[in-house]
């Protein structure tokens, strides 16, 4: 039982077009960006890199005042998936749960993780244009799926 005045039922729910697909490109979204963040340990310890005193002390060495290019590298990886993925979960669930059409919703979706995947392996391998077209594609991604929601909520 819930506190709505009707009952929300998961077999519909699941039935809503393009809601599995955004859960598949959820679930590689974040694993992509764990695997972001275990590189980053990778690379530290190859580098014996670290800022704090106490992960110095374990690895034997000095702590550092700053990051080395190498590691910073990665960190701006991250921080650029921040900037972009929590966006596009919230606007892909809500695009799916306002039934937006199916065929733009579900290239949006698609194209947005392809996108990120291309951002995050060009900028580690420093692959220049391929980073800024990975991330033109999710921003373009993410225009679109605001334009399906847009359209729903005024329509
Ligand atoms: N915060 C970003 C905003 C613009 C952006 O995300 N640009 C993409 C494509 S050039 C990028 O990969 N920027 C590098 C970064 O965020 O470290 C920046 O400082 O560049």
């Amino acid at each position: 039982m819930n506190d709505l005045p009707y009952e929300v039922s998961p077999t519909l729910l699941i039935a809503l077009p393009g809601l599995r697909l955004y859960a598949l490109c959820a679930v590689i979204l974040v694993i992509k960006m764990f695997a972001v963040a275990m590189y980053t340990s990778t690379v530290r310890m190859r580098l014996k890199a670290v800022l704090n005193p106490e992960d110095a002390a374990q690895f034997g060495t000095t702590a550092l005042d700053a990051e080395p290019p190498e590691v910073a590298r990665v960190l701006r990886a991250h921080r650029n998936d921040l900037e972009n993925i929590p966006a596009f979960l919230i606007l892909g669930l809500v695009a799916v749960l306002l039934g937006a059409p199916s065929l733009p919703l579900k290239i949006a979706l698609i194209a947005f993780t392809a996108g990120r995947v291309v951002h995050s392996l060009a900028y580690l391998k420093s692959m220049q244009p391929w980073r800024s077209i990975g991330f033109s594609i999710g921003m373009l991604s993410c225009v679109t799926l605001m334009v399906l929601i847009l359209i729903r909520v005024f329509s």
